[in-house]
């Protein structure tokens, strides 16, 4: 794993998107096209800011949530509500989006559907992803119900339902994760900054996010 460590939250969200942009133009030209994975969350509002506004060949990228809450796009709750608002606009509104949810009352009922949209995007090109104090990342939270299938089994998606989460998730797998060509993984504060370090001497089924750390570069401000 490479630490990065910035001045301040604002240049480590500039960088960070300058990073990701290269990262897809050298897919593109490698394979014509790329796919991209973003969190959802709090955290990468600016990122997906500045993302928004880079040239580049945004109508070959195909775009999807590393992990998305169980509600429809109307909810505030609802990560492709913040795609929308942040990510496709200006030049990047011309990339592909591919959701994670699908109107239906459980994830488990839109589970195949889903899963066979993503498979020709994989592996991914670039997953950009959060941590949660508690050492979650996607939706892969300790005690979850499904936490050893998405760390350890072979599905693309998986259909989690967690303590902290006050609705059901649906994840990107450890696997498709680890799989990309790429891992970044961007915190905020001194509070992460630690949940991070305890993470690395720990089992995944306590720390998820210690599945994901090799080869990854962990992008980290104070505020
Ligand atoms: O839907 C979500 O909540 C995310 O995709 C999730 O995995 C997030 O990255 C972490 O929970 C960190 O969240 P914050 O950035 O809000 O702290």
């Amino acid at each position: 794993m490479e630490f990065v460590e910035y001045a301040d939250s604002e240049m480590m969200m500039i960088d960070l998107a300058d990073r990701v942009a290269s990262e897809l133009r050298a897919a593109i030209t490698a394979d014509s096209r790329a796919s991209l994975a973003v969190p959802g969350g709090t955290t990468p509002g600016p990122v997906f800011d500045t993302l928004s506004a880079i040239r580049l060949d945004w109508d070959k990228v195909h775009v999807m949530l590393t992990d998305e809450r169980w509600v429809p796009e109307s909810s505030e709750r609802s990560n492709t509500g913040l795609l929308r608002r942040r990510l496709f606009t200006g030049e990047a509104a011309a990339a592909h989006y591919l959701p994670l949810y699908a109107e239906a009352e459980r994830p488990e009922e839109r589970l195949d559907a889903l899963q066979g949209a993503l498979a020709p995007h994989l592996p991914l090109s670039v997953v950009l992803l959060g941590m949660g104090a508690d050492m979650h990342t996607a939706s892969i939270f300790p005690g979850a119900d499904q936490l050893d299938a998405a760390l350890n089994g072979d599905a693309t998606l998986v259909a989690m339902r967690a303590p902290g989460a006050p609705e059901p998730r649906i994840t990107l797998s450890a696997k498709v994760l680890n799989e990309a060509m790429r891992r970044h993984i961007v915190i905020i504060g001194a509070e992460k900054r630690a949940a991070l370090e305890k993470a690395q001497s720990l089992d995944p089924q306590e720390a998820p996010v210690s599945a994901i750390l090799k080869g990854a570069t962990v992008h980290w401000a104070e505020g």
